[in-house]
Order: C-alpha cells, then sequence, then structure tokens
C-alpha cells in the first residue's frame, strides 16, 4: 500500500471514529459538529474523496453579475489583505453564499497548485460539496472559522491551512464569505485578525454604496474611533428613519439584529433629530459632536451626520453600475505596467515631488486617499524610508479640497523634543527666553484650511502625543504663553516607517492617537516592487539632468535588476552621480559602477527598526553580495526566510515553529543561504 493510501485510510479513519464512535478529536467543536454535518446531513465519506464541482461559465458570470457592487468592493481590500500577508504560498478568495468560488487572488504559481485540487474561480466549495473547509464551514456556522489541515474531511485538502469570515450585506444578511487559504501549517492569528477587518471595511464600503442616497452617520463613544473601522455607521433617510447600519452599530446600540433596528427613528436613538444633528456636524466642520442614548442618558456618543454621498459628491444618484465582471483571479505579482492617466511624472519646477505614480497599486492608493481625504478622514502612510511618503502626501494635498492652502510638512524625529510643542503650537510674544519678539504662529495654525503632514509620527515624544490628539479632537490650539484658543481646521496626513501597531503595543504610542490618525492607511511599495520602474527612473533622469539627457540600454538594465534597499531616495541619488560621472554624454552602464557592491535586500525589511539611510547603504557597500553566487531556488529561499525573520523580528525559534523545523535545523539553512545572524534572538 502506497504512502498517500495509508495517510488517507487513517485521517478517514480518525474522522470516522470521531463522529460514529464519539471519540474524543483533538479540535475544536466546530470541526467535529461540521464532521458530523458531512457525514449525516450530506452523506459523505470521508475514504471516498470527490472534487468540488464547477459552475458553467454563464452561471458563474450571472452570479458575480448578482454579486457586481460587493465584487466592486472586495476586489481592493482583497488585493490589499494579499500583500500585507505577504506569503506567496496563499489565496484570497471570496465565496458567494453557496460557496462557489468567484474571486481569488493569489500568485500564479499558487493557482497553479491549487487547480488540481479543484480550488479555482468557479468550483463550489460548500461543505456539502467539499467536507469541511474554510469557506464551506463558514457558512455553515455564519461564523469565522479556522480549518487547518487534518481538520478538513477529505484528505486531499490537509495540506491546506484555511481561516474563513462572513461578510454581511447591509440589510444584515450574510452575503458572501470571505477566505485565506495557505500551506502554513498553523492557522495565523494576526492573519485572522487583518481577515475580519477587511470584511469589515468591504461591508463599511457596501453600506456606503448601496446607500448613497441616504445620510451617512458616523458614531462612537470615544471620539477618536469616528471615522475608524471600529465606528458605528448608520444610513438614515431624509426623513430621519434608520434604513442601514454596520455591525459595530448594532453592538454599540444594544440590537442583535438589522431587524430590531431597521425603521427606527434617530431621535428615538440619539435623543436628536437628523437635522440637528446635521446642522451640529456641518457647524463643527464635520467633526464628531456630543450626543445621547436615549433612555440611558449616561451613555454619550460622538456623532457625525452628513448630506447622502450621492448629493455631497454632485453625483446623480444612479443604480451601482455593474461593470462588466468577469469572473477573475487577480495575479497580483504579475506586473500591469502603463502610467495611469492622469498621475503624470514629475518634473524638477518643483523639486520632483510632484511624483510620478504609474505603478497601478500606487495609483489606486492615491485615489483612494484622496477620496478618503476630501471626506475628512485622516490618512496615514506607512513604508519604507525613501518609499515616497512625502511625495505621496503632497500629491495627495495637491488633489484635496484644501489644495488652495498650504501644506505644513513638520519632521517629529528631527526636531528637538524641547522645540516641538513651540513648533507645532507656537508661541505667544516673550513666552519663554529666547522667544521671537513678535511670538510664532506654530505648524498647526500654519495648516489652517490646508494639510498637516506629520512625517516620523512614530517618533513623537508620549507627553506631546497627548496633546497632539487633544488638538485633533478639540480642533484649537492654545500658543505656549497664551491662556487664548485659536480654532484651526485643517487635514491630517501622517506618515512613519515603523510599525505603529507594534510600538502601540510596547506602550511607546498612544493607541488613542494611532486611530485618530488612521482614519486609512496606506501602505507604499517599495520601489523593488514598482511596477512603473522604467517610468520612474527616466523622469527622475530628467529631472536630475533635463529631459535630453539619455540612457544606454544596458544602464537601464541594471538599474531595472538593482534592489533598491533605499527606494526612491537611492535611485535619485544613483542618478545624480551617474550624471556628473557621465558629464553630459549618455549615461552608460559604467556610470554606475556605485550599485556594484550594494548588497541586494534579501526581502522586504518592511517597517524594521529604524537605521539611518545613509549608513544602511555604507553597511552594505562594506560587504560584498552575500546572495551572489546562490542559484535561483536558493535566492529565492533565502528571500522566503529574509522575509519571516524580519515579520518575527529575527527571533529564529518563531521562525522556525512557523515552518515546522528544528531550530538547529533553521540554523543550518540560515547559514547555508549566508544569512548573517546579527540580529537574531
Ligand atoms: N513617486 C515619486 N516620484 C518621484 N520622486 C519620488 C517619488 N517618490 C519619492 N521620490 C523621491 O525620492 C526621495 C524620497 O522621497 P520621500 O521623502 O517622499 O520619501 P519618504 O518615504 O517620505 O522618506 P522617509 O522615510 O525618509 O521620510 C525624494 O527625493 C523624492 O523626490
Amino acid at each position: 500500500m502506497s504512502l498517500t493510501v495509508i495517510e488517507n485510510n487513517r485521517h478517514a479513519h480518525r474522522v470516522m471514529e470521531v463522529v460514529l464512535q464519539g471519540f474524543r478529536a483533538e479540535t475544536s467543536d466546530v470541526v467535529v459538529q461540521s464532521w458530523q454535518r458531512c457525514m449525516q446531513q450530506h452523506h459523505l465519506h470521508p475514504d471516498r474523496p470527490r472534487k468540488p464541482p464547477v459552475l458553467p461559465r454563464e452561471q458563474l458570470e450571472a452570479r458575480c453579475q448578482r454579486l457586481a457592487d460587493l465584487l466592486d468592493c472586495a476586489r481592493h481590500e482583497m488585493a490589499t489583505l494579499y500583500q500585507q500577508l505577504a506569503d506567496p504560498e496563499s489565496a484570497v478568495v471570496l465565496t458567494d453564499t453557496e460557496g462557489a468560488i468567484l474571486h481569488m487572488v493569489s500568485s500564479p504559481e499558487f493557482a497553479d497548485d491549487l487547480q488540481p485540487m479543484g480550488f479555482h474561480v468557479g468550483a463550489i466549495w460548500s461543505e456539502a460539496e467539499a467536507g469541511t473547509n474554510g469557506m464551506g464551514t463558514c457558512l455553515a456556522s455564519a461564523s469565522a472559522v479556522a480549518v487547518s489541515r487534518d481538520d478538513h474531511f477529505f484528505t486531499q485538502f490537509t495540506s491546506l491551512t484555511c481561516s474563513a469570515v462572513p461578510i454581511f450585506d447591509p440589510s444584515g444578511a450574510m452575503c458572501a464569505v470571505l477566505d485565506v487559504t495557505s500551506r502554513s501549517s498553523l492557522p495565523q492569528q494576526h492573519g485572522l485578525v487583518l481577515l475580519g477587518m477587511t470584511a469589515q471595511m468591504v461591508e463599511n464600503r457596501l453600506l456606503d454604496l448601496r446607500c448613497r442616497d441616504a445620510h451617512p452617520l458616523h458614531f462612537h463613544s470615544r471620539p477618536e474611533f469616528v471615522y475608524t473601522l471600529h465606528e458605528g455607521r448608520l444610513a438614515v433617510s431624509g426623513g430621519g428613519q434608520i434604513q442601514a447600519a454596520n455591525r459595530s452599530a448594532l453592538m454599540q446600540l444594544g440590537f442583535r439584529t438589522m431587524d430590531e433596528l431597521r425603521g427606527r427613528h434617530v431621535d428615538e436613538i440619539f435623543q436628536t433629530s437628523l437635522a440637528n444633528l446635521l446642522e451640529r456636524s456641518s457647524r463643527s466642520a464635520y467633526h464628531p459632536v456630543v450626543t445621547y442614548r436615549a433612555a440611558q442618558a449616561a451613555h454619550r456618543f460622538f456623532a457625525v451626520a452628513r448630506p447622502p454621498a450621492a448629493t455631497a459628491l454632485g453625483e446623480r444618484s444612479v443604480p451601482v453600475a455593474k461593470p462588466g465582471l468577469e469572473p477573475a483571479i487577480d495575479i497580483v505579482a504579475r506586473p500591469v505596467g502603463g502610467v495611469a492617466q492622469g498621475d503624470g511624472l514629475l518634473n524638477g519646477a518643483d523639486g520632483g515631488t510632484s511624483g510620478a505614480f504609474g505603478d497601478p497599486r500606487l495609483a489606486t492608493q492615491l485615489h483612494r486617499a484622496a477620496r478618503a481625504i476630501s471626506r475628512q478622514i485622516p490618512v496615514l502612510l506607512q513604508g519604507e524610508t525613501g518609499a515616497g511618503k512625502e511625495v505621496f502626501a503632497r500629491a495627495l494635498h495637491g488633489r484635496s479640497p484644501n489644495a488652495g492652502g498650504a501644506f505644513v510638512a513638520v519632521n517629529c524625529a528631527s526636531l528637538p523634543e524641547s522645540l516641538i510643542e513651540s513648533e507645532l503650537f507656537g508661541y505667544r510674544a516673550g513666552a519663554f527666553t529666547g522667544a521671537q519678539r513678535s511670538g510664532r504662529r506654530g505648524k498647526v495654525l500654519q495648516a489652517d484650511r490646508g494639510t498637516l503632514f506629520l512625517d516620523e509620527i512614530g517618533d513623537m515624544p508620549l507627553e506631546l502625543q497627548a496633546r497632539l490628539l487633544r488638538v485633533l479632537d478639540e480642533r484649537q490650539v492654545t500658543p505656549l504663553g497664551s491662556e487664548e484658543t485659536v480654532p484651526v481646521e485643517f487635514q491630517l496626513i501622517s506618515a512613519s516607517h515603523r510599525d505603529l501597531p507594534a510600538l502601540v503595543q510596547a506602550g511607546r504610542f498612544r493607541e488613542d492617537l494611532y486611530y485618530r490618525l488612521c482614519g486609512l492607511a496606506v501602505m507604499l511599495p517599495p520601489l523593488r516592487e514598482r511596477s512603473d520602474q522604467r517610468e520612474l527612473i527616466l523622469a527622475l533622469l530628467a529631472t536630475e539632468a533635463g529631459p535630453e539627457a539619455t540612457l544606454s540600454a544596458r544602464a537601464m538594465d541594471r538599474l531595472l535588476a538593482h534592489p533598491w534597499p533605499g527606494n526612491v531616495r537611492q535611485l535619485r541619488h544613483v542618478l545624480r552621480t551617474a550624471v556628473a560621472l557621465a558629464d553630459g554624454h549618455r549615461i552608460d552602464a559604467e556610470h554606475l559602477a556605485q550599485l556594484a557592491s550594494v548588497a541586494a535586500p534579501s526581502a522586504a525589511p518592511a517597517l524594521a527598526a529604524p537605521q539611518p539611510l545613509a549608513d544602511a547603504i555604507e553597511e552594505d557597500e562594506a560587504q560584498p553580495d552575500p546572495a551572489a553566487h546562490l542559484n535561483v531556488i536558493q535566492a529565492n529561499e533565502r528571500e522566503v526566510l529574509m522575509r519571516l525573520l524580519n515579520e518575527q523580528r529575527w527571533n529564529v525559534s518563531k521562525v522556525a515553529q512557523a515552518l515546522g523545523v528544528s531550530r538547529n535545523t533553521l540554523y543550518r539553512k540560515l547559514h547555508k543561504l549566508h544569512i548573517p545572524l546579527t540580529h537574531a534572538r
């Protein structure tokens, strides 16, 4: 008997023991109940595996068409989740309520891997068809589930681990399932959290889209949570009746189902009319105003009511467009190329800050962020150093309603601690020794009716964070040495290359401030992952040397092949040096000598502990490239390991655990792949 057959039998035997003989299983009740359903309700047998059936094309198209708006809302969030998971052996999947896979985001290689198991767009993965699995079991139990390896009913799927969460529509009915399937042996806790957050984002977007004619009402018991993922959201008719709500709204207001809330009046819920909330919200420039929950007057909420999106955006209120929805698999890793329309390349006139955003992911991020900022939602930019966070912030300002106002950048890392406060909030004449006689308007006031850009926000001292939080909540500033408060109105963009959630966890960054800054989080891709490198190189070259500057094909190839640990900033410096060396002539590979010794970053050092760029490059230059003589497979292995190590902050035990190997095996591997252990813990 072959090993596969033995394993098959062993797994089937175990499932049957649990279901038929009531043996205790080392797995969750959810899984055991699912096994029971599979055998008793769906009459499946664990040793008679089957392939999930596949919908004919026209049926699949019809289903996609039916859920066109949901797919529209989910596509981008799924691609973002896939990027965040950063696992090439994972797929993010959306199914309808019958378990049919409508959309999938994955690398082409992993999609090819899954295909023979019947895991692809169009296949039906309900429990009745595929036994216990993430998508099917989530549908059957209407709750989030994790199904890892041996939890699957059929042995053929036990190499997979899935996590799945339901997605509810604004009427409160389950309308889809979002799933992450991977080869990892453990359901990743952070993966589950991200999955839940993604589902919430999709639900909120769907609420916006389906209720464009209603007044959106945002609320939370803590003002800093309004406009964040945790806020309660209601869609209210012109007459003040509640039409729809998100899950957080139901929970905060103490309702179990949407049916209990639908049709009630705002007055009944918040002791005030919609008209009053609208008026107060607009007077406070759409910052949260206090309101009280009826019957529990002590229960205070902070709320913002707005005009319907359709009218606010001057759009005609038309039914949601149904784009020609092809059932699709997004191959995220495949570059799409091309410069997005309307996102012109930079020129030198503004010092190269207008930005080039030809990479489709970046262009979409800019578009989304512009929508958020136009609704006064603060944007938090994250990304490696030199990736272009400030350039992105300026571009965002340029597309915002406050474009006519000032863009005021504050680098929270480079200001001496003693000066940050006066820089930000200003001071009255004679407030302290050395103060200018005329006093000084701080940066916050300079940004009035414009944009305040807080760069390296992760480096702001804790005490100042409290003051900043107050300014953000109250939208007024009290300059040093003054008793007077001055009202101020600005859009807020912040940026950091640090892992802010980790800083929050470590108690070094205030959680409430984090949520206040992070209305929309945007993760900017590093240069090595951008598909518009060629355009960017040419545009930067034009900035550095004028439009006549030329580059040989060999030089271009060298530049395109480089991993750019210092991102666009490094590229710019390299080009500047090359222009000087070429002395007015065409730039050739020989003018790029400084690239020769810069080591390839084996993986995204994303949001790693800060290290001054110059130091990083100098260190790299001192070393020969450690990965230079590895073959392609080894180089890939090295890249994956480096990423895992970075993710686990160089904790070798955790990485070994995640990979299911011993520490010694991992050490041997690291040695073989020339991964230095200088950071290892
Ligand atoms: N999209 C872009 N188009 C053109 N130039 C860019 C782009 N992004 C970055 N640059 C150039 O790269 C350099 C670094 O950009 P920027 O200061 O915005 O990066 P950053 O991510 O804010 O860096 P840091 O982490 O150090 O604050 C600048 O010289 C800028 O002109």
